[in-house]
């Protein structure tokens, strides 16, 4: 079976980035490519970036019961496709989602198996200033999702590991531990 790993924080704490350096280390890594509601940014791509849904559509998915898990964030609905999930878990090598804490937790409760990883800012000034410099939201988004990410942070317990984002490289060395020990336990003797 092939392992997932989940991971979650808050907005901005450099999940995408820690996830991108994560996939060159251990290029088996699938990427489970979410769906969403939202605006595509300059420079992101259907079916590579998300899959980019019209609310209508999006709707119609949850009716048919194709999500694994979905949550509404900031205004917008992002979700897991099982059929992505399936596909990408099919090869027998270790998928990941880039997911919030809503979806983790629907993911714990359908995949208890999964490990959850939590993504720690140093800082929330700090958070604030990555979202800030990433340049995507204007400041009344910034302001929505710093205010989502003080109820995320209270959750942090609940997570199997928690890695704090400070230093970049000393971050990604973390999390490639996490995944071959775990890839390792599960594999077959
Ligand atoms: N360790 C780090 N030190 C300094 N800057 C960082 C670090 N990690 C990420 N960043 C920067 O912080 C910003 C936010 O990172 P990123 O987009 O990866 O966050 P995210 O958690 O994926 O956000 P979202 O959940 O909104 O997709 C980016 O500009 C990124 O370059
Ligand atoms: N529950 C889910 N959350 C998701 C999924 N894909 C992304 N996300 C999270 O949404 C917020 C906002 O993302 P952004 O791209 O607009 O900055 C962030 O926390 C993502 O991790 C998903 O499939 N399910």
């Amino acid at each position: 079976m092939a392992k997932v790993f989940v991971i979650t924080g808050p907005s901005g704490v450099g999940k995408g980035t820690l996830i991108r350096e994560l996939r060159d280390r251990v290029p088996e890594l699938e990427l489970s490519v979410s769906a969403t509601t939202r605006a595509p940014r300059p420079g992101e791509a259907d079916g590579v970036d998300y899959h980019f849904l019209t609310p209508e559509l999006f709707a119609a998915r949850v009716g048919e019961g194709a999500f694994v898990e979905h949550a509404e964030y900031s205004g917008r609905r992002y979700g897991t496709l099982r059929a992505e999930l399936d596909r990408r878990t099919s090869g027998g090598h270790p998928v990941v989602l880039e997911i919030e804490v809503q979806g983790a937790r629907q993911v714990r409760s359908a995949m208890p198996e999964a490990v959850q990883i939590f993504i720690v800012p140093p800082s929330t000034d700090t958070l604030r200033q990555r979202l800030v410099g990433r340049g995507t939201d204007d400041d009344e988004q910034v302001a929505a999702r710093l205010e989502v990410a003080v109820s995320e942070l209270a959750a942090q317990d609940e997570f199997d590991y928690k890695v704090t984002n400070a230093d970049l490289e000393t971050a990604v060395a973390e999390l490639v531990g996490i995944v071959r020990r775990e890839s390792a336990a599960s594999a077959p003797r």
